[in-house]
């Protein structure tokens, strides 16, 4: 494509210098990855500023480049100053790749927690009612058969629209996917055709990066602006309602779920069980039983927001209904772990205060005998949960055994001290074991018959992030492991 056709449609634009009549086979955002005729766009990170690679850039190929700032390159490397880069690459990306996401139906989910859940339900939905559909978040991007690991949650604009284009190419006519707060924040969905949105929930987490509560919930807030056909709230949420009352005013007509408040999809007549839950779904166009296998009141919810947006798009209660019902959980989201010792040992993604609580209420409404919790928190993230996270591990549980989650550049001890604080305002029962194999061997050890662990944080992932190395860590083998080693 000529640099000409990509830079003619970008915003923000405050200077050229150069030659446009060039031919672009490539965008890059880091340097590392820059080929011959490729664009690569300078972005200032968190930790470095990639105007300081540009040289490095050109060396491999670059022959034009996008910046912010003022900067010197060899005379036959075209310069595009913009206002802002990452907004920039959003829109090249997406010009690059023939603006692919108008050719999908795009559904964006975001909030605090449910969202990896809630993507995975849809995708059922729409596959029953012969739709082809992808999917992108945090377990990765799939596309047909094919499985790819992404780095973020919400990939880099330039990823993003690489993904929407394959998707068009392989002939899908939809895609699901999960956006963070961060990624609104961080222009990667800028340009990206969104046609519904989706909100699940809010609470703390990530005050990290947003600062306050109402910076993050500013950041979600975002993608309600930028949806087209509707935007589905879930109107039990306190933030929901806020969402609910300042977008009423947009074209964009809004559809409500929830079970205690009033709302256009609707839940009443549910029964929990440990193996899941059944409810009655109500909606404009009437009522159908479900019988959701993923247990949990969260659950509910989750599906109630996949069968608005079946709803959305015309897709018969009956198909919902088959399509919700054969989904028998994801990964790492309230996955029960087999054994015969008459123990429910479940693994939880839960990391935030909100997905504690929830996934603890969960467990209560069906244990019989000790609950018993183990879990870490991530370091260099978010430190204000840790306290809270100890203070609700505590509170309902008989036990939390402290671990180490993926500590990343801090020592798992100090976490460990942080979340203590929580444990110790409540009284709570403690015990610290840092390696966190012997901490899961030392929960089953010394469980006895109907007692449930929990073994909180790690859902899915396979992998422990411990300083800069990353160690193979598969909780679920693991723990088949434990219970062979110890029968
Ligand atoms: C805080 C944050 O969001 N950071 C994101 C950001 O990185 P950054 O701005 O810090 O990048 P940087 O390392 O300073 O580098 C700046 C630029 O120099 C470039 N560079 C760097 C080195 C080099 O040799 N050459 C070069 O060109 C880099 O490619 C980059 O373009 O831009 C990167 C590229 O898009 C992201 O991968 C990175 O996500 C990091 C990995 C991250 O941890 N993000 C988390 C907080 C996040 O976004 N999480 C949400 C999910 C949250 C949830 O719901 O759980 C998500 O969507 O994933
Ligand atoms: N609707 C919900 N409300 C509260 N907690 C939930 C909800 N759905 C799931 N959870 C809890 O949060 C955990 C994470 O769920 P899920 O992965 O679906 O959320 P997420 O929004 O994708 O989180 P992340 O982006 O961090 O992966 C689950 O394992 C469960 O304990």
């Amino acid at each position: 494509m000529k640099l000409k056709t990509i830079v003619n449609n970008l915003h923000n634009i405050v200077n050229i210098e150069g030659n446009l009549d060039i031919n672009i086979d490539n965008i890059v955002y880091d340097s590392r990855k820059a080929t011959e005729n490729s664009i690569f766009v300078a972005i200032e990170g968190f930790k470095v500023d990639g105007h300081k690679f540009i040289a490095d850039a050109v060396d491999k190929g670059a022959k034009a480049v996008v910046v912010e700032k003022k900067v010197n390159v060899k005379d036959d490397v075209s310069v595009i100053r913009v206002n802002n880069s990452r907004v920039a690459l959003a829109q090249l990306s997406s010009i690059f790749f023939k603006n692919p996401s108008e050719k999908l139906d795009l559904i964006g989910i975001t909030g605090t927690n449910g969202k990896t859940t809630t993507t995975y339900l849809i995708k059922s939905i729409f596959e029953a009612a012969d739709r082809k559909i992808g999917l992108i978040g945090t377990m990765g991007s799939i596309v047909g058969n094919e499985i790819n690991k992404t780095n973020n949650t919400t990939p880099e604009s330039l990823d993003l629209q690489r993904s929407f284009r394959k998707m068009v190419d392989k002939g899908l006519d939809s895609c699901v996917m999960e956006i963070s707060s961060h990624s609104l924040e961080l222009n990667r969905v800028d340009f990206s055709d969104v046609n519904v949105g989706i909100f699940t929930n809010l609470s703390e987490d990530h005050l990290d990066f947003h600062k306050t509560l109402e910076d993050y919930f500013e950041a979600k807030l975002k993608l309600f602006y930028k949806t087209k056909d509707y935007n589905i709230v879930n109107s039990d949420d306190k933030y929901g309602k806020k969402i609910i009352e300042k977008i009423k005013e947009l074209d964009t007509p809004v559809l409500t779920y929830g079970i205690d408040s009033k709302a256009d999809i609707k839940a009443t007549d549910i029964e929990y069980n440990n193996n899941g839950v059944r409810y009655l779904l109500n909606t404009p166009k009437g009522s159908i039983k479900i019988e959701l296998n993923i247990p949990g009141k969260f659950s509910v919810y989750n599906s109630l927001a996949a069968a608005a947006c079946g709803y959305a798009y015309n897709i018969s209660l009956e198909t919902i209904k088959k399509a919700l019902e054969r989904v028998k959980g994801v990964k790492g989201r309230f996955e029960l772990v087999p054994n015969n010792r008459d123990i429910s040992i479940i693994i939880d993604y839960a990391h935030t205060p909100d997905g504690f609580k929830k996934v603890l209420n969960t467990i209560e409404q069906f244990a019989e005998g000790r609950k018993i919790i183990v879990f870490g928190c991530g370091g260099d993230r978010d430190r204000t949960k840790r306290p809270k996270m100890g203070e609700i591990a505590a509170r309902y549980c008989d036990l939390s055994i402290l671990t180490t989650d993926n500590a990343r550049s801090e020592d798992p001890a100090d976490i460990v001290e942080d979340i203590l604080v929580g444990v110790k305002k409540v009284n709570g029962n403690y015990k610290i074991i840092l390696d966190r194999r012997e901490a899961i061997k030392y929960a089953i050890e010394n469980s006895k018959p109907k007692d449930v662990i929990l073994v909180a944080g790690k859902g899915h992932e396979t992998y422990q992030i411990i300083g800069d190395n990353i160690y193979l860590f598969d909780e679920r083998k693991i723990i088949l492991e434990i219970l062979d080693e110890i029968k």
